[in-house]
Order: C-alpha cells, then structure tokens, then sequence
C-alpha cells in the first residue's frame, strides 16, 4: 500500500474529526474509494492521544516532541532530588552514580558537579516519580500499549567538556543495551530540565534510521577517552544528515529504541540536566544476546554487576528482570 494513501486516510479521518480509531472508523465505502485494505501502522497504536500528524511524524521519523510536558514544578524537585543524592553519601540499592571519565582519572571534585549520570535510580522515590507522571504515561502508551514496565532510568548531567570533547554520546541506539523484544513495544521519554541547545549538547538524532536494524556498537577511537560503555555505532558516517532537538525546560521527546542519536559537547559552563525513562511493553520478552552484536555490552554489564555486587551467576536478561518496575497494567511477561 503507497504512503501517500495511507497519508490521505489519515488526514480525512482528522477532517472527519475522529482523532482516533484510524483506519477502523472509516465505512467500508471511503475505505474501498481510497484502498483496498484498511492501514496498518507498525510504530504506534490506535489511540486517543496522538494526532494524525504526530502519529503519521512518529512513523516516518522515529520520534515526537511534546512541548512543556512536565511542570517546572515537578522539575524542580527532581533537580532538588538529585542534589540531594550528590550530598549525602548513602548508597541506594541498585543505584549507578557515573562521573565523568576526565574527572574520574584526575582531580577531585567535590558534589553534584561531580556526577555525569545517575542510572537505575527505580528506587529513589523523589526520582523514579518522573517516570509515573500520567501525562507520560498517556503518550507512553500509544507505543507500548497498556501494560507498561520502566525498565530504564538516567538522570544526565553532561559536565561542561573539560577540553577532551568527553562530554560528547557517541551516535548509538538504545536497544543495543536492551535484552528484551519486540523493538517496537519500547520507547524513551527524554525531558529536558532546562533549556538544551546545540551549544550545550542536545540530542542529535537521525530522523527515520529507526527503519533500519540493530547495527554493531563498540567504542569510538576517541582520542580524549570515553566514558564508560558510551558504545557508539560503527562506522558512523559523521556526513549523514542529522537533526539538533533543541528544547525548552519541561518539552519531552519520546523516541524508538532503534533511533540513532547522540549528543554533542558541552560548551558551556553549566551542567546540562535531563531526565529520562525507558519504558517496555509487559509483554515484551527477554532474549538471550549470546552470539549477537550485543554480547560485547552483555559481558560489561555482567563484570558491572560483579565488581559492584560480587554475584556472577546473573545473566544480562536476570539484570533487567531486577531493574524494571510495573507503572500501568499488569506484570505479563518482563
Ligand atoms: C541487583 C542487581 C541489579 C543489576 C544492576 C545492573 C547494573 C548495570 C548498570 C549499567 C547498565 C547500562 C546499560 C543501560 C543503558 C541503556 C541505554 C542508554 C545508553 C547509555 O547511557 S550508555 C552508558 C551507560 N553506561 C553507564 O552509565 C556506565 C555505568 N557506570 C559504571 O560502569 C560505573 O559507574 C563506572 C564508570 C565503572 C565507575 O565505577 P565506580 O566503581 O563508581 O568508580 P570508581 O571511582 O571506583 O572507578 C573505578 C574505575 O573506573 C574508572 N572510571 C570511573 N568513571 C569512569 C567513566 N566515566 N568512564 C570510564 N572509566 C571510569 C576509574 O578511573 C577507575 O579506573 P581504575 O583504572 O583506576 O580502576
Ligand atoms: N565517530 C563517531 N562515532 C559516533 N558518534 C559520533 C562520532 N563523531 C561524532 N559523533 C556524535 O555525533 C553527534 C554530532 O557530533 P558533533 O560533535 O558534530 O555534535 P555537536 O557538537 O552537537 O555539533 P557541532 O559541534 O557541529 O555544533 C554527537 O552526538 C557526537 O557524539
Ligand atoms: O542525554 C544525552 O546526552 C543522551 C543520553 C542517551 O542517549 C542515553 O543515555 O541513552
Ligand atoms: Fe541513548
Ligand atoms: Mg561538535
């Protein structure tokens, strides 16, 4: 079936002021005048949230933006939540508190300034309440369906680059680091605490690569260093047209685990502050990376865990069992 018909449906139907159902809510007559069966969409679900357009740019690009999502309200205290986690020095069960690996080798810094990311923060419930928010949870939902799991949680606070561009993601895809599938039944919200620019180095995506398949990840040949499991696609061709998603404090992005993105430097002298979730389909089901691309992050995670915990009896499947927490639904599968 042509896009463009697919297109024409789509917006008839927004015409018709039936923002959802597309597809179902058409008479078999506009259905057979158009095309001869009815549309399927492979990246979203039928729902009341999106419109036509969002839908049709989710499918086509591999993520929208959602302008002032999240309160400055609510930023605020996940803001005061991490600062109060740089402060005190108690451990928090599962917890990942990563500097920055300029900093790390060298001087000493004292604080929040010295913490680039915290990750799996599940248990830390002035963190994780980001991820309960209903106004996520609502778009969340037009990917995953009803029964949704957090299964990721990072607070980013990319340091001004010392001069070594270590501030810098490599260009990666998320499910690279993810042992569960189908793809398509999992999806970033990514919220921006403050206003990030290119200067301050915001997300830089490939709009529509999320159409293409799990490509092999190792680190880059990065002169300064790079941080700890930053994999970053090989042979990244750094000619490929991209897009700067420059936000404003509250404006939310959701995005396809397959979506190549990156970010670049930080140029300026604040730390750069976003919060972010990875949620799944419960439904979704684990699967064993062995003899793939992503044994290679499977076996880091997997020294991670035993370095921090002493168990080596986990397998990267049994890590993310641990890591995720129910939001919506039910418990099905993950
Ligand atoms: C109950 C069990 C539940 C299961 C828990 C499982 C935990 C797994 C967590 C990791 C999963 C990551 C996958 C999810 C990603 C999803 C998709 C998103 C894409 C990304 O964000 S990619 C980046 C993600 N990775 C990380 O954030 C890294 C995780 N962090 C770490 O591995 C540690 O924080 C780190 C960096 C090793 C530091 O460990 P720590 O022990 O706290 O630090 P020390 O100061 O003791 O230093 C030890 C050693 O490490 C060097 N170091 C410190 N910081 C860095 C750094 N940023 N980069 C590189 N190296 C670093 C330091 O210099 C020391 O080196 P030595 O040579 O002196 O030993
Ligand atoms: N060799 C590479 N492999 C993977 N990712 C890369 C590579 N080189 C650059 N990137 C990533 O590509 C993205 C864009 O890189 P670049 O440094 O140009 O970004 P920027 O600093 O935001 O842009 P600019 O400096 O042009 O304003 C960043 O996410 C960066 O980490
Ligand atoms: O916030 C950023 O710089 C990008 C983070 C990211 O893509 C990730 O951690 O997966
Ligand atoms: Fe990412
Ligand atoms: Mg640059």
């Amino acid at each position: 079936m042509s896009r463009s018909a697919d297109r024409l449906k789509v917006v008839l139907n927004h015409l018709n002021g039936s923002h959802g159902n597309v597809g179902a809510s058409f008479t078999s007559a506009q259905s057979v005048s158009l095309h001869h069966h009815p549309q399927t969409f492979r990246y979203t679900l039928d729902t009341d949230i999106l419109t036509p357009e969002q839908r049709l740019s989710y499918e086509e690009n591999g993520f929208i933006l959602i302008r002032n999502l999240v309160s400055p309200e609510d930023i605020e205290k996940f803001r005061k939540a991490f600062e109060e986690i740089c402060k005190r020095e108690v451990k928090v069960p599962g917890l990942v508190v990563m500097r920055d690996v300029s900093i790390a080798k060298s001087e000493f810094v004292e604080g929040e300034k010295a913490v680039t990311k915290l990750q799996d923060f599940q248990e830390v419930p002035g963190l994780f309440r980001f991820c309960t928010l209903p106004q996520i949870l609502k778009y969340v939902e037009c990917f995953t369906g009803p029964n949704i799991m957090a299964m990721h949680t990072m607070l980013i606070n990319k340091p001004p680059d010392t001069g070594k561009k270590t501030s810098r993601h490599p260009m990666h895809q998320d499910l690279h680091y993810f042992a569960f599938r189908p793809a398509d039944q999992i999806v970033c919200a990514w919220t921006a605490m403050e206003k990030v620019h290119r200067q301050n180095g915001c997300l830089v995506v490939l709009p529509g690569s999320h159409k293409g398949t799990l490509q092999e990840h190792d680190y880059p040949e990065w002169e300064g260093g790079i941080n700890k499991m930053y994999h970053g696609i090989r042979n990244y061709d750094p000619n490929h047209s991209r897009v700067h998603l420059e936000m404003e404090k509250g404006d939310t992005v959701f995005f396809h685990p397959l979506l190549i993105h990156g970010s670049g430097m930080n140029q300026t002298e604040g730390f750069r502050k976003a919060i972010s979730c990875h949620y799944a389909s419960a439904d979704c089901y684990y699967i064993d990376v062995k003899g793939t691309t992503q044994e290679n992050i499977s076996n880091e995670v997997k020294d991670l865990v035993f370095r921090k915990y002493g168990v080596d009896s986990l397998s990267f499947q049994e890590t993310w069992a641990l890591r995720g927490r129910l939001v919506h639904g039910e418990r099905t599968s993950l």
